[in-house]
């Protein structure tokens, strides 16, 4: 019998599961889909069959992401492409901290489990639902390799001046307290195909990565290997976000506790829910900010300022800290989407050798792409992130033929 060559790969976030079903030999995508707003009365599953071109949608509530990740094994089992199916090499997860630990992809045992668990504190919003997605498809599939591949490792390459805050390091090792970064895959991806987008070889290329999803971070990328980002311990260090602070002074949390009152549960809910653009301003999602400053609205108008300003000192530092930067590239659901995020973000910038032309920035497309004009020194680049791809391959290239002996995989 020949080699399964399937992966399944699970993006679960807070409140969502992204997902992807893929053919690693043949280089195809089979089914992609989506559950969105998992936990509330208005769930949405969007499931494509790709082979078919067939979209199917599912509104009605999705109590967790137990409840998701079976719906979706429905959807795929309709299109013949179920868990069951002896074509499936591995399920791949995003998991979100991995800790010092986990430097690569890792094939999930009880003990990475319990590692993964242990976790929680410094990423609550991501690491419970990626054990839920881990648990659901191993009940689903026992006998299959789960391969875990974290938002961590790709920065484990920072070095202690950039990962090491100006704390005693005797308290910092004692509750391993450094800066981990997120969003690796995607700056991983990212940085490579900006180097492929170049012709150049990614060991000679210094890129500034700018993932502006709904949480956001920036990255600086020397020869392929990463030397700062701007996450930290936890998710919310850095850029603001959509409901996110990012960087505040630490002297804020005293203050709110002593003087506001507040506990320290409703202070951590603050900071990562109720806070970024949503707090300034009452939403989160950049196209309705950009339609609310189109009519005026002030309070849009300076979430979007304070939004740019942050991520404007980030690419200045992150220029400092790469000394020669080859490429700035914008990526994730803003970075790939808001033209008027990329405009700001790089204007007046051109004695630092950035700028955007108008024209190319105003082109939409799913294709990598330049931005800057021909005359610029620094490439400003479009280039869309495949968080699911890259943990595909990196899962393939664990467990695909060749590792499935050595792994002991009984799938067939
Ligand atoms: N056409 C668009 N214009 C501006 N912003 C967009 C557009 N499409 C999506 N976005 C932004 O992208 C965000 C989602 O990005 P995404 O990378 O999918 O985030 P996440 O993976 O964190 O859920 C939305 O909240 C919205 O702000
Ligand atoms: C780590 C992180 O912030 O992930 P997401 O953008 O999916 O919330
Ligand atoms: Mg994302």
């Amino acid at each position: 019998m020949t080699s399964p060559t399937r992966v399944l790969v699970l993006n679960s976030g807070s409140s969502s599961l992204k997902y992807q079903l893929l053919d690693m030999r043949h280089d195809r995508r089979l089914a992609v889909g989506l559950v969105e707003r998992i936990g509330e009365q208005t769930s949405r599953l969007e499931h494509t069959c790709v082979t078919s071109g067939d979209t199917r949608e599912q509104d009605g509530p999705i109590a967790d992401h137990d409840a998701a990740l079976k719906a979706v094994a429905e959807e795929l089992s309709r299109d013949g492409v179920g868990l069951d199916s002896p074509d499936l090499a591995a399920i791949g997860h995003r998991v979100v901290h991995g800790g010092m630990f986990f430097t690569e992809p890792t094939v999930i045992d009880d003990a990475v489990l319990t590692e993964i668990e242990r976790l929680i504190p410094v990423a609550p919003l991501h690491n419970p639902a990626n054990l839920t997605g881990i648990r659901t498809a191993r009940s689903l599939r026992p006998d299959l390799p789960q391969v875990a591949v974290f938002d961590t490792a790709f920065h484990t390459t920072m070095p202690e001046s950039a990962a090491r805050y100006a704390l005693d390091p005797r308290i910092a090792d004692r509750y391993r307290i450094r800066r981990y970064g997120f969003h690796g895959t995607s700056h991983a991806y990212v940085s490579r195909e900006t180097a492929r987008l170049l012709g150049r070889d990614p060991a000679d290329v210094n890129v500034i990565v700018l993932h502006l999803g709904n949480g956001a971070s920036a990255s600086a990328v020397r020869g392929g290997r990463c030397v700062d980002t701007s996450m930290g311990l936890t998710p919310l260090e850095g850029l603001v976000m959509g409901t996110r602070s990012g960087d505040l002074d630490p002297a804020v949390i005293f203050h709110l506790e002593r003087v506001g009152g507040m506990s320290m549960d409703e202070i951590d809910t603050l900071l990562n829910k109720r806070s970024g653009l949503f707090g300034l301003c009452g939403d989160n999602d950049m196209r309705e900010i950009r339609r609310r400053i189109d009519e005026g609205d002030e309070a849009a108008a300076l979430a979007f300022d304070i939004y740019i300003h942050r991520l404007r000192k980030y690419i200045g530092a992150y220029c400092a800290v790469l000394g020669r930067v080859d490429a700035v590239a914008f990526t994730a659901g803003v970075g790939e989407n808001a033209a008027a995020v990329r405009e700001a973000a790089i204007a007046g910038l051109e004695s630092m050798g950035l700028a955007v032309d108008a024209g190319l920035n105003a082109v939409r497309s799913r294709e990598a792409r330049l931005i800057s004009p021909a005359s610029a020194r620094v490439a400003v680049a479009v280039v869309p992130t495949d968080e699911e791809l890259e943990i595909a391959t990196q899962t393939y290239a664990l467990v695909g033929t060749g590792g499935k002996e050595e792994l002991g995989n009984t799938s067939e």
